[in-house]
């Protein structure tokens, strides 16, 4: 039995990764933790769940270590925010708990504080912006198509829910990054993110990078390969949270066979890499 926690135990994403942890077979809930001074506290998860009484009360984030000493997580799943998860990844490394996280929205300097967390800990960790089994081939489609198209001219599109608090949302900047490093550019040197006013005339180099809002979008990513007389759309659309839930259900499973210290993420856990 794999025993799971959960960070965000009341979010769009937390609340579904619960519910789906309550119907396997093989993973038990062993902790539902909800952000620090959360009214929730000690009330049921299956409140917040629909799932009825599960018999696993909502903790506070200020006691995550102790949780984790007294429930003995296998690997805890987070989807926070950025500076929330920082903080959970810490904890979590020092009680050796292993990490399933789907946040996204670090900065470089929070993503070098978390691998080194890791790699100083060695427990087992999947990292990924979209857990999605559809967006880890789009990347690898990307990663293929890019050189082919390298006289392209290349924008990337993404579309979310008015909700969300990140921009633009990680997968686009892994999208970016794949591209940018099939093709010898430097994902920093060539996003361009967003355009306004006199901008002049678009490089080649430059990479576009566009963010939408609005409803309750579950998340779009549009490649665009424009050249002249012809452009090629690489599309991912999810429709519901399903599709990312299924992919986390796929990494919890994976952990035990992820190597100790290091981050890796759902191409691995797919084996497409
Ligand atoms: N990797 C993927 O496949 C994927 C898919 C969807 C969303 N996401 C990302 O997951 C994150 C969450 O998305 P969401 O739509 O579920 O957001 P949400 O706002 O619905 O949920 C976040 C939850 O985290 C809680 N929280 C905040 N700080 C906390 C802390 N310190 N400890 C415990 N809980 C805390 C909040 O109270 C909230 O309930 C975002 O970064 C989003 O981009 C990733
Ligand atoms: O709903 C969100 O927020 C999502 N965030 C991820 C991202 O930023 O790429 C994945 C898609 C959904």
């Amino acid at each position: 039995m794999i025993k799971v926690a959960v960070t965000g135990a009341c979010g769009r994403m937390g609340s579904g990764i619960i519910r789906r942890v309550l119907e396997e077979d093989d993973m038990q809930l062993v902790a539902a933790i909800e952000a620090p001074g959360t009214p929730l506290k000690g009330r049921d998860i299956g409140e917040f769940t629909a799932t009825g009484e599960v018999g696993v009360k909502v903790s506070d984030a200020s006691d995550l270590a102790e949780t984790l000493r007294e429930t003995e997580p296998d690997v805890l799943v987070d989807f926070t925010v950025a500076p929330a998860a920082v903080e959970t990844i810490k904890t979590a490394t020092e009680a050796g708990v292993n990490l399933v996280v789907g946040t996204t929205g670090f900065s470089d300097e929070q993503m070098q504080t978390i691998r080194e967390s890791i790699e100083r800990t060695g427990v087992r960790a999947v990292i990924s912006p979209n857990m999605a089994v559809g967006v880890n081939v789009f990347f690898k489609v990307l990663s293929d198509l890019a050189p082919v198209l390298s006289d392209y001219d290349v924008e990337i599109i993404e579309a979310h829910h008015r909700h969300k608090k990140d921009a633009p949302s990680g997968t686009a900047v892994r999208a970016l990054e794949v591209i940018a490093e099939a093709t010898s550019r430097k994902p920093d040197e060539v996003a361009v993110h967003g355009r306004s006013g006199l901008t002049g005339e678009r490089t080649r180099d430059e990479i576009g990078v566009h963010a939408v809002r609005g409803g309750d979008i579950v998340g779009d990513h549009i490649v665009l390969f424009a050249g002249d007389g012809e452009r090629l759309e690489i599309v991912h659309r999810a429709h519901s949270r399903d599709a990312f839930i299924g992919g986390v259900i796929r990494a919890v499973r994976f952990i035990e066979h992820a190597e100790p210290g290091k981050i890796m993420d759902m191409g691995d856990v797919l084996g497409i890499k």
